[in-house]
């Protein structure tokens, strides 16, 4: 059994405390994960965006679907509300509802797909959008130290135009939690992922055993997304995650993905390759990274795997 899930103290990291720096290099080496306190959000301000989420999916179906992810009664958008595309006959669906919205950059919001209901939903979203990002600019900051990176390369990465969506995950009981998964295992194609959850769900993978995320309250999960580690050569790991389903109880959580700006280049940063660790991902556009990551994340198979080198 591997050490338990570590709880980091962001106001302790950013404090630079060397203790602090230890633990959540060993919290990202160990589980690709961690929980993160002192990320300075009250505990009312927490709960005000759980309730607003509530709120949302509480909403009669009519009303939800007034912001539907349909376009023209036929495709998906990435924003608005709505189940999973279905593009494969042998597509296996989550037993989930969610609503995607496209947060930063700030230009690119569709608010004709933000709800109005609850009145609160859009400016605390807004609110919670710029609250993430400092405490992941926070943990950016380490992850460069880690690598031997300037403290602010990471940082400095996500430029104006980078693309951080806003995901509201609803998983209503479920009669046969034995048959079908919330979320099917996967990863996030992202830099880094902050997640916030009002009940036990979450699992990751571990060298191939499944364990629970516990709630800890006003602790927000982080975990490694696949840019991450394709910018890190594979220093970083991406983490393979699922949500399980469960008979009693239903489950909220708000997920805020970081990507890069859809043009960028993905590649492992120049400073961490060389002859004795070369390139161990491929090149390849965001764009078409997440056409793949949506066409995988269908059929259960990871994008990952795809733009691996093997050496
Ligand atoms: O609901 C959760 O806790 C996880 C959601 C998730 O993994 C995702 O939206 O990518
Ligand atoms: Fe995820």
């Amino acid at each position: 059994m591997p050490e338990p899930i570590p709880i980091i103290d962001l106001s302790r990291l950013s404090a630079g405390s060397a203790e602090e720096f230890d633990k959540l290099r060993s919290a990202l080496e160990n589980w690709n994960l961690f929980l993160a306190v002192g990320h300075g959000m009250e505990p009312s301000f927490l709960a005000e965006a759980m309730k607003a989420t509530r709120e949302f999916f509480n909403l009669p179906i009519e009303e939800k679907q007034k912001y539907s992810n349909i376009v023209d009664g036929e495709k998906m958008s990435m924003d608005g509300y709505g189940n999973d595309m279905v593009v494969k006959e042998n597509q296996v669906l989550d037993w989930n509802d969610r609503l995607n919205l496209l947060v930063e950059p700030e230009s690119l919001r569709t608010y004709r797909l933000w709800p109005t209901q609850p009145p609160s939903f859009r400016d605390v979203l807004s609110e919670y959008t710029v609250r993430c990002k400092a405490a992941t600019n926070i943990v950016l900051r380490n992850m460069a130290k880690m690598l031997n990176l300037q403290e602010e390369h990471l940082v400095n990465m996500i430029g104006d135009n980078s693309i951080t969506l806003a995901i509201f995950n609803y998983y209503p009981q479920c009669p046969r939690p034995d048959h079908v998964l919330g979320l099917k295992a996967h990863t996030d194609g992202s830099i880094i992922t902050i997640n916030f959850a009002d009940a036990e769900g979450l699992q990751l993978e571990n060298n191939g055993v499944w364990y629970n995320v516990p709630i800890v309250p006003n602790a927000l999960v982080m975990n490694i997304g696949d840019i991450m580690e394709i910018l890190s050569n594979g220093v970083f790991k991406s983490l393979v995650h699922r949500v399980v389903t469960n008979a009693e109880k239903e489950r909220l959580s708000v997920v805020l993905v970081y990507t890069l700006e859809l043009e960028t280049q993905l590649e492992p940063v120049s400073e961490l390759v060389d002859d004795k660790r070369p390139a161990r991902y491929m090149k390849i556009k965001l764009n078409d990274y997440m056409e793949k990551f949506l066409d995988t994340y269908a059929t259960g198979t990871l994008a990952i795997d795809g733009v691996k080198i093997r050496i």
